[in-house]
């Protein structure tokens, strides 16, 4: 794999259109269990998902998100529940509908590519069904719209990594499945490569049309990708829902860790306010005397002014981050400094005393652990 690669040449997709539609197909995981050396790898997994929609799953390693992929696949047998492809039952204790006739194209995190077949070959492998010409025919089309109508007769040690992906995502679109699964589909690519074929990616995913559901550990990747996003935790969905909801009304404080860096302070509530050092938060739930901690996150959660009003504190800490700067600032009543991150000033230095103001509706509260 050749490491030299620019963005450019990973903008070299094909044009749109050459896809290929597929008849996108609902898939539903209802109570799914796996167990897997005697632990519960997914305890009462339910997930639905409507034709075409693309759904990120998104957990820590571990928590089950490849196990998933495998049982709609149907190479891993499920213990309890039922999964349903357009309501016909494929996998369930008894049941398990072989692979090849799910309608499903799996992309794997090493794309799996076959090292002895052209690139050409590797795409009309799994198009066998459809008689020689046919499916050279689709295999070209598939090769066209990732850009690699040209690449046909090389091998994949002869491709870059952007093309080895796109020539696994061809591999996964030619068949036209009505569902799509890619296993952590960007995780072998360096990060100026991902952007591009991240939203190109994309790109063909709809085109197709297929349902699809996306693997990624990467919280900005799964808002950037998937209409919902599903987090899940030991086995099963700790919480599903839009980019923009989750982001904004976590479930809990894990979910919340997991989408931002967080400056978490605890405290209790009095008087339906956690009272804070940077000053009162209303808090709707937990009750007075209640342990809670109260969570900023580094954007939007204070506002920071070389005067007054506000709470007084110290930048002690100052990192570039090209344009914006991330600053920690100590503040008098706090055990550890909190995180912002604000628009390059270069009169904010460490050493200089800083003014913070609150803004309670975006932090977050949460009942202590
Ligand atoms: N064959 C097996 N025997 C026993 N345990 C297994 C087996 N395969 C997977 N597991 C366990 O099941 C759990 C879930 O694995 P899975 O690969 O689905 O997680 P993941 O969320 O995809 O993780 P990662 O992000 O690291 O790929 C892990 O704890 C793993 O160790």
């Amino acid at each position: 794999m050749s490491d030299n690669i620019t963005p450019d040449e990973a903008a070299g997709w094909g044009p749109r259109g050459t896809a290929g539609v597929s008849f996108a197909a609902g898939i539903a995981f209802d109570a799914v269990d796996v167990r897997l050396g005697g632990r519960a790898v997914l305890d009462k997994f339910t997930l639905t998902l409507t034709p075409g929609e693309v759904v990120c799953l998104l957990g820590e390693s571990g928590s089950g998100k490849s196990t998933v992929l495998r049982v709609a696949a149907g190479i891993q047998p499920i213990q309890g529940g039922v999964v349903r492809i357009n309501n016909e039952v494929v996998s369930s204790p008894t049941i398990q509908v072989p692979p090849d006739r799910r309608g499903i194209g799996l992309m794997f995190q090493d794309f799996a590519l076959f090292p002895h077949l052209s690139v050409l070959h590797n795409v009309t492998f799994g198009l066998k069904r459809l008689g020689r010409s046919a499916a050279v025919t689709q295999a070209r089309a598939a090769l066209k719209r990732v850009g690699l109508e040209d690449r046909e007769n090389d091998y994949p040690h002869m491709l870059s990594g952007g093309q080895q992906q796109r020539l696994a995502l061809a591999r996964t679109i030619a068949p036209r499945p009505g569902v799509i699964m890619l296993d952590e589909p960007f995780s072998s690519l360096d990060a100026r490569l991902r952007e591009s074929v991240r939203g190109e990616t994309l790109a063909v995913l709809r085109e197709t049309n297929a349902t699809t559901i996306i693997v990624t550990h990467d919280p900005e990747e799964a808002m950037l990708l998937g209409d919902r996003i599903a987090l899940l935790r030991k086995g099963r969905i700790a919480q599903i829902d839009t980019a923009t909801a989750i982001y904004n009304r976590p479930v809990d404080l894990n979910a919340a860790r997991f989408f931002s860096p967080l400056s978490e302070i605890e405290t209790r509530v009095s008087d339906g306010f956690a009272q804070t050092p940077l000053g009162p938060v209303p808090v709707s739930g937990p009750g007075r005397g209640e342990k809670v901690v109260v969570a900023l996150r580094p954007v939007g959660a204070l506002d920071m002014a070389l005067e007054g009003p506000g709470v007084p504190g110290r930048i002690i800490g100052k990192r570039d981050a090209i344009g914006v700067d991330i600053y920690e600032v100590k503040v008098s009543g706090l055990d550890r400094p909190i995180g912002i991150r604000q628009r390059s000033n270069a009169e904010i230095l460490p050493g200089r005393d800083v003014f913070l103001t609150l803004n309670p509706d975006h932090v977050l509260v949460f009942p202590a652990d």
